[in-house]
């Protein structure tokens, strides 16, 4: 468990990016962070790896505080995936996974074994370790990013947009095999994204951000589409328009849903039509 108790960073030149900021995040899950640009996503993140110190509150890991951690082990025991992989351009793929480990003190044979292991998790064909990041389609590259931040067996994996700049049809897959790791791995998952729909896929607590990380909403999916808590969420996620507005409309040939621009979504199954 992650928890945030009343977190503020004011960055030096006196932007408020966080502003008394609390959050329990439950072991084993995906949570994810969501808002606009600038809402502060990418601080609460780095927040929890000491890659940004916090101005004001603390910080706890199963019960420990941060602050007490080392930033370096910390750091390292964590795994971090970025946009655009963050992949070291010079370094063989394999090299890119080993690297985190090798640093952590295990032997380079059994790193690299690991690593080849965590292409297949990921997975990408083991014969790609030995080209260079460039040599990858874009989400390859973001796969290999994942393994890298898999690679020192980290409990946490914070992943900021990870798939944010790779097309909708490799992202769909991203997030399908971002699902299936945390099933099989059972990692505490905190992901960032600015895409209502990618949080509902992901998320089991979606935690809605405005402006200063103040949080709009905090819930399951289906918590926050059921009942928004303000206009601002209800406008955010779109229950009051697309997709998401759907209502129901009886037709000649029986009841079907509709969605806001009354095109057809699907029908009802199962369930009551009242
Ligand atoms: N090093 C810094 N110095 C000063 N201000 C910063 C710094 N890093 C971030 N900020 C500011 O803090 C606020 C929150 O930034 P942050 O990157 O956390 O937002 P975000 O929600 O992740 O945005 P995006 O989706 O655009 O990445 C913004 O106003 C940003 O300009």
């Amino acid at each position: 468990m992650i928890e945030f108790r009343a977190v503020t960073k004011r960055f030096g030149d006196g932007t408020v990016a966080v502003d008394n900021f609390d959050i329990v995040i439950p072991s084993r899950k995906i949570t994810v962070f969501v808002g606009s640009s600038g809402s502060g996503k990418t601080t609460l993140l780095r927040m929890i790896n000491r890659m940004v110190d916090p101005t004001g509150g603390d910080i706890e890991i199963d019960g420990e505080s941060i602050m007490q951690k080392e930033p370096v082990s910390l750091r390292r025991s964590i795994g971090y995936v970025m946009q655009n992989s963050g992949l070291l351009p010079h370094f063989k793929v394999i090299d890119n996974v080993t690297t985190v480990p090798m640093l952590n003190g295990v032997a380079k044979k059994q790193a690299r074994a690991q690593a080849l292991e965590l292409l297949d998790t990921v997975g990408l064909s083991r014969s790609l370790a030995d080209r260079y990041p460039s040599q990858l389609s874009g989400g390859q590259q973001q796969r290999v990013g994942v393994a890298r931040g898999l690679a020192a067996n980290p409990n946490i994996l914070l992943m900021d947009e990870p798939f944010g700049a790779v097309d909708p049809i490799v992202r769909a897959e991203l997030q399908q095999e971002t699902i299936r790791l945390q099933h099989e791995l059972d990692k505490t998952i905190v992901f960032v994204t600015h895409d209502i729909d990618e949080a509902f896929l992901l998320g089991d607590q979606v935690v809605i951000l405005e402006k200063g990380a103040k949080i709009a909403q905090v819930g399951s999916p289906n918590e926050i589409m059921a009942n928004p808590a303000s206009e601002f969420v209800a406008s955010f996620i779109g229950t009051d328009r697309g997709k998401r507005a759907l209502s129901l409309k009886k037709t000649e040939s029986g009841t079907i849903v509709i969605d806001s621009e009354g095109r057809g979504a699907g029908v009802l199954v199962g369930g009551s039509e009242q």
